[in-house]
């Protein structure tokens, strides 16, 4: 019976000396994850200025929901103005875009989107921040503010007055290459 320890513990041991036995240390952190799916959904959109991608992820950490900047479902890429410059608002994509962060509330598997994360590569602007505050979402991490736009700092007087933290995303320099 004791050799029969003695060479299990070995046999472990040996195994655990072996690389192929044990996880590997560089995967990428959660936090890392969210954003990369995040920056990778604001791929599909099809503004050609702005590309806002955002994802929601509940306290399990699993994403319930995701969205990107783009027209309301049946309103044409195509047909429907890209542009941002106009006296007629009818002639820029303002009024009709729908932004990131609404597109990811409407799309949310989850019925109850209460204390989850918010990701975004921009922070949400004063419409967005409505919507967030009403689905009592409970963390905002954003890549990038445009501070000096009256929206954000609308959306940001919201925020803190619905005690709603949001936080910067710190890079952490690390890059991955997807190929499609
Ligand atoms: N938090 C935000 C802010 C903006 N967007 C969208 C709306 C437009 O498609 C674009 C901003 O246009 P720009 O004036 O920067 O060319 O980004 C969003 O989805 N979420
Ligand atoms: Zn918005």
């Amino acid at each position: 019976m004791k050799n029969g320890a003695e060479n299990l513990c070995r046999i472990l041991e040996n195994a655990k000396l072996n690389p192929e036995n044990v996880k590997r240390d560089d995967y990428i952190s959660w936090e890392e994850y969210f954003m990369a799916v995040t920056i990778a959904t604001s791929h599909r959109s099809k503004d050609p200025a702005t590309q806002v991608g955002c994802v929601l992820v509940n306290e399990d950490n699993h994403i319930v929901g995701a969205g990107y900047n783009g027209f309301p479902n049946g309103i044409s890429d195509d047909e429907y103005p890209w542009g941002k410059q106009s006296e007629n608002p009818l002639e820029t994509k303002y009024t009709y875009v729908v932004h990131a962060e609404m597109n990811a509330i409407m799309n949310a598997t989850a019925r109850q989107l209460k204390n989850c994360r918010l990701y975004t590569t921009r922070f949400p602007c004063n419409e967005c921040a409505k919507l967030v505050i009403q689905a009592r979402i409970g963390e905002i991490i954003y890549l990038d503010d445009k501070e000096e736009q009256w929206q954000s700092q609308a959306a940001r007087k919201m925020f803190n007055t619905a005690r709603i933290p949001t936080r910067k995303y710190q890079k952490t320099g690390r890059k991955i290459v997807i190929e499609l």
